[in-house]
């Protein structure tokens, strides 16, 4: 494939005002942004700067005012298979097994049974879940129905992820024990992934690239390369590079005055 997988372009959208009134809100104002295949890309920026918005935009769920948005060097016109939408929380079906949770997503993509059963077992297994695949969601912690959310976007076998805020309501230990994770499974099934979070040492261990947003209107303020070996290891988290690169992107998000 040539050209980058994801391409946005000049991408604003303003919302009504709320009731009606005068004064319509530009959430994001003329937003560019390319990700070629498989990159692992993360957004970070204050609350209300519009990343959702972006996101939502990627997953159709919301359709640009102006600027186009573009998956494969096509349109977005609507959700669609090739991309796996993961939200902080979690929506998995409570009267459904972990097993047939990850089953459900594939139903949608007419995958046969036999196949489904088999996918299934693989991404359970991938994310370490293979001792809960019986198990119903109310039994299993927070983390790790965080985990069932993600072997069931990875099922469905798409091309792109995109993560908004997964792991924000985690505690720290899950949410860094989640990150080694989804790296893991990342680098032995390369999505391209685009995540937002409000964690900058999340934002830098995940990435090859942080994208920093400023709000009013939403932006693109600045764009870091994260250049560290894969595998993040915690001796690659505990290093002065990366101790640097932390700081830049937390100056980017905190004195964007500057
Ligand atoms: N449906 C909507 N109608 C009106 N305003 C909206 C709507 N959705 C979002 N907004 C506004 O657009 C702005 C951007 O929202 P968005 O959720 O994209 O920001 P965010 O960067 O993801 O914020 P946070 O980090 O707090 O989740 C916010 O000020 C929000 O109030």
């Amino acid at each position: 494939m040539s050209g980058p997988k994801i391409l946005v372009r000049d991408v604003s959208k303003v919302f009504p005002p709320a009731g009606g009134g005068n004064g319509a809100f530009t959430a994001l104002g003329g937003v560019s942004l390319e990700i070629a295949d498989n990159e692992f890309v993360t957004v970070v920026g204050p609350s209300g700067c519009g990343k959702s918005t972006l996101l939502n935009i990627l997953a159709g769920l919301e359709t640009p005012s102006g600027g186009e948005a573009l998956v494969d060097g096509k349109a977005v016109d609507g959700p669609g298979p090739e991309r796996g939408v993961i939200f902080q929380q979690y929506a998995l079906f409570p009267w459904l097994s972990v097993r047939e949770n990850v089953e459900f997503g594939m139903r949608s993509t007419g995958v046969p049974k036999k196949e489904r059963r088999e996918r299934a077992e693989h991404f359970i297994r991938l994310v370490g879940l293979e001792r809960f695949a019986d198990a119903l969601p109310k039994t299993l912690s927070g983390g790790m129905k965080q985990r069932c959310a993600i072997a069931r976007a990875y099922a469905v076998n798409p091309s792109i992820l995109l993560m908004d805020e997964p792991f924000g309501a985690l505690d720290a230990l899950t949410r860094v024990r989640l990150q080694e994770q989804l790296l893991q499974t990342w680098s032995s099934d390369r999505r391209t992934v685009l995540f937002i979070t409000h964690d900058v040492d999340e934002a830098v261990f995940l990435a090859g690239r942080v994208i920093v947003m400023a709000a009013r209107p939403g932006r693109i303020h600045d764009v870091i390369d994260v250049d560290l070996p894969y595998p993040r290891t915690e001796e690659v988290r505990l290093s002065p590079e990366f101790g640097k690169l932390r700081n830049e992107v937390w100056q980017a998000v905190y004195h964007q005055d500057h």
